[in-house]
């Protein structure tokens, strides 16, 4: 990941000198927190379904050998019982499960509503337009359905760069083969690109529900309904639902229009799971909030984050000091940016900024994934990487 100049730093005194000397800067975040128990329900499902397959292999072995059918089978029932979730267990009869995609313009907040239906923080938001870059499956169950939601980039006119280009094509191919699209406006501001999305979804055949978000915004209450009229006229919207994602104002209501919508099939997803994502994505989106946060205004959102190692540490005696260390999983990140004027801004006075960022990832990172984390950032000048195909590959766009 670096060469020698690229040492990761863990006081100001270097972050100074970083922020100077080179194009590379780095800071470790080590601050030691309550050790927690491991639990990671992505993993965890992975190992569920790799022993499912077992399961299934012994079966086909089983149903060739007549004299140990019977046997075998019980086995697998008994197998297939021991690991098949106990959450599942309380399913109520017509169950609904089905993918919804969430789609509207840059900054209608998609983001906030899913992860405010989540009840947990897996989408970044933040004030500037486009945060979102990547399709995120966030999964909501309760004892009627399952959700698997779909966080698609904002589709938006100016397709100028070749980033742009693979955003819009994101969200459009996040269409395919859902089951429900919740096409997110802000009750406030009616905008082209909001007539674009409308569009879009025109050449589909797919259930549409509109969502007029923030409602908190609205001075008049009433003012909602001839919104609603206009809308209806427009488009032939199986539900219209004004909420408030920021203030979970009406999201209830929401869920129960959404189960509606949805077709009568077992879960997909673990019902305990609430991403498919993987960690290591989760973890640079966490970082690239955080640099979004505090650096606002000045910082470009062609900047983003590459994580260069995910390494899980079990709990062991140090043989240096024959003292017992906690479980801990050390994650490397670099940060790109496109110009050294942006690196400086991203470090911050005397590494003041990277600090916090990397403090307030690490807190975030450890309470969604339930583990002690060690977070060592790196802020390096890529130039020209968002208008460049193969960067953008390499980076995973
Ligand atoms: N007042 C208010 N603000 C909201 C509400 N929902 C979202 N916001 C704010 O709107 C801004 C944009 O929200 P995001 O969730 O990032 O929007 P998005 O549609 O995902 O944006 P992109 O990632 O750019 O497509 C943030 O500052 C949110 O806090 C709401 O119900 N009320």
């Amino acid at each position: 990941m670096s060469n020698h100049n690229d040492l990761p730093l863990n006081n100001e005194d270097n972050a100074k000198n970083m922020t100077e000397n080179t194009d590379t800067s780095s800071i470790q975040n080590n601050v030691e927190t309550n050790d927690v128990e491991q639990n990671h329900a992505e993993l965890g499902n992975t190992r569920l379904n790799d022993a499912k397959l077992n399961v299934d292999n012994t079966k086909d072995t089983a149903l060739e050998n007549n004299s140990i059918e019977d046997n075998a089978l019980e086995n697998d029932t008994a197998i297939e019982e021991f690991f098949s979730p106990n959450n599942n267990a309380h399913m109520a009869d017509g169950f609904k499960t089905g993918y919804v995609a969430i789609v509207g313009r840059p900054n209608v907040g998609k983001s906030t509503l899913m992860n405010h239906l989540l009840g947990q923080k897996l989408s970044i938001t933040s004030r500037k337009p486009q945060t979102t870059r990547h399709r995120i499956h966030g999964i909501l169950s309760n004892d009627e359905m399952q959700a698997v939601f779909v966080d698609t980039p904002g589709i938006h006119r100016n397709e100028v760069r070749a980033i742009n280009e693979r955003m819009n094509k994101a969200a459009v191919s996040a269409l395919v083969d859902v089951d429900l699209v919740l096409f997110v406006v802000d009750s406030d501001q009616w905008r082209d690109d909001d007539l674009l999305v409308l569009q879009k979804l025109g050449d589909t055949n797919l259930t549409v529900v509109l969502v007029i978000n923030k409602a908190d915004t609205l001075k008049d209450k009433g003012s909602v309904l001839p919104l609603i009229e206009t809308f209806n006229d427009s488009f032939d919207f199986a539900d219209i639902v004004p909420v408030s994602a920021l203030k979970n104002q009406n999201l209830d209501r929401l869920q129960e229009v959404i189960a509606s919508h949805l077709p009568i099939a077992d879960p997909i997803y673990d019902t305990e799971q609430i991403t498919d994502r993987s960690e290591r994505f989760l973890a640079s989106e966490i970082i690239r909030e955080k640099i979004m946060r505090s650096a606002g205004d000045e910082v470009p959102y062609d900047l983003t984050v590459q994580i260069d190692g995910f390494k899980d540490e079990a709990a062991h005696i140090d043989p240096k000091t024959g003292r017992p260390r906690k479980a801990c999983t050390f994650i490397d990140a670099t940060i790109y940016v496109e110009r050294s004027g942006q690196k400086a801004i991203v470090i911050g006075d005397k590494g003041q900024r990277i600090k916090q960022v990397g403090m307030d990832a690490r807190k975030d990172m450890e309470q969604l994934f339930d583990k002690k984390i060690m977070l060592t950032l790196w802020v390096k000048v890529k130039r020209g990487w968002s208008d460049d195909e193969r960067a953008l590959t390499s980076l995973g766009y």
